[in-house]
């Protein structure tokens, strides 16, 4: 296992509050981030992830525990001795951060006149950055001419301009419309797959996670309720919380109010399947409903991916010889199908199924959108 960069240990940050009360925003946590991965920190507004990850690059001091970054406790460190600390570490923001006053090529040569690079050097290293990013023609443009996710690659170009090790994004697509979204989190895949830079997402959006994430801290309360995979998080996620959040990224599971809407529409048997890449497959499926000489039909569903695997739902109509009513090869399929994955029995509108309960296959099924 690759060794951790950075390392909270019981690391807490208490603001003092109004009247005497205090906000503790980092409450005792303890996690480790690998090198090399990219991590993501999800929490509703307040759970205390940015000020989490600015105890990593000490824009914010802990008021009790540790934070260890790259071999180097920062606990009580000098400003002077966090400096090389802070040379290893870029951070990109929802808002860019842009100096408004400067063109690209000035925002991105900003951080190596501060360490003091040389003209021609920095040239080179502005012109290698902005075509990593993909803006090389942009280079003599001010911010106000640029889209959104132009400004945010200045960002992140700006943010690596020093070789760090560490990427520090804090919502860095929250202003970003969904297309835009896209782009800017397969740019932060490569700045880790081509730079090998370890990348630490904020976020309060669980398709970010989905789409990027190796792994994932679910914060609340300025606590680390949850913990693990991306995948692992998504098909069994063990917290109401982290539950909400699945939800809102999965939108295959069918409701309560379309599942009676499919009851009407089908007289079948309406029944979901998990689909994954352990368990459930779809080949699985389709070759239990012709042992069992039934047919399905898909009436709702998706299948995307968690963390680049395949993960989702369908909803069939299982129906034997094209007629409705009772039948045991239905009632035999169903079973076969529980062998295979997860299943919801939602019955027919006649005899309906309130088969909430998870059932059958290896990992714990979602629950309803239902929110
Ligand atoms: N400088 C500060 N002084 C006092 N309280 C603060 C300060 N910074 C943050 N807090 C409080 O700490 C808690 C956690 O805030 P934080 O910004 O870390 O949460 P967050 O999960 O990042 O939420 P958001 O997405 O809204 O920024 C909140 O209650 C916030 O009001």
């Amino acid at each position: 296992m690759p060794a951790p960069i950075i390392s909270f240990r019981e690391a807490a940050k208490i603001f003092p509050g109004r009247k005497g009360a205090e906000v503790r925003a980092v409450d005792g946590v303890t996690l480790d981030i690998r090198a090399g991965e990219i991590f993501g920190v999800i929490g509703y507004s307040g759970a205390g992830k940015s000020t989490l990850v600015r105890l990593v690059n000490a824009l914010e001091r802990t008021t009790g525990g540790a934070v260890v970054v790259d071999g180097t406790d920062l606990t009580g460190l000098s400003e002077a001795r966090l400096r090389p600390v802070r040379a290893g570490i870029g951070m990109i923001f929802q808002q860019f951060n842009l100096l408004s006053s400067r063109t690209v090529a000035g925002n991105v040569a900003y951080p190596l006149e501060v360490a003091g690079w040389p003209r021609a050097r920095r040239r080179e290293r502005v012109r290698e950055l902005l075509d990593f990013v993909g803006i090389a023609d942009k280079a003599d443009v001010y911010p106000a001419k640029l889209s959104g996710g132009q400004k945010q690659r200045v960002g992140i170009a700006r943010a690596l301009a020093t070789n760090p090790k560490i990427l520090l994004a804090d919502e860095a697509t929250s202003a970003l419309d969904p297309e835009t979204t896209h782009d800017v989190l397969a740019l932060l895949q490569r700045v880790n797959r081509e730079l090998g830079i370890t990348v630490v997402v904020i976020t309060h959006e669980m398709d970010v996670v989905r789409s990027v994430c190796d792994r994932v801290a679910v914060m609340e309360h300025g606590k680390v309720v949850e913990l693990g995979d991306a995948y692992q998080v998504f098909s069994a996620p063990r917290q109401d919380v982290t539950r909400r959040f699945v939800s809102t990224a999965l939108k295959d599971r069918p409701s309560p109010a379309v599942i009676a809407r499919l009851r009407a529409r089908h007289t079948g048997r309406i029944v979901t399947v998990g689909v994954d890449d352990v368990s459930g497959s779809s080949a699985h499926v389709t070759h239990v409903l012709r042992e069992h000489g039934v047919d399905g039909t898909i009436v709702y569903g998706g299948i995307t991916e968690v963390a680049e695997r395949p993960y989702g739902s369908l909803t069939l109509e299982i129906v034997a010889d094209g007629a409705a009513g009772d039948d045991p090869r239905v009632e035999a399929a169903v079973a076969g199908l529980r062998a295979v994955t997860d299943v919801v029995d939602h019955g027919t509108a006649r005899d309906p199924l309130d088969d909430a309960a998870p059932s059958g296959g290896p990992t714990g099924l979602l629950e309803g959108n239902d929110l």
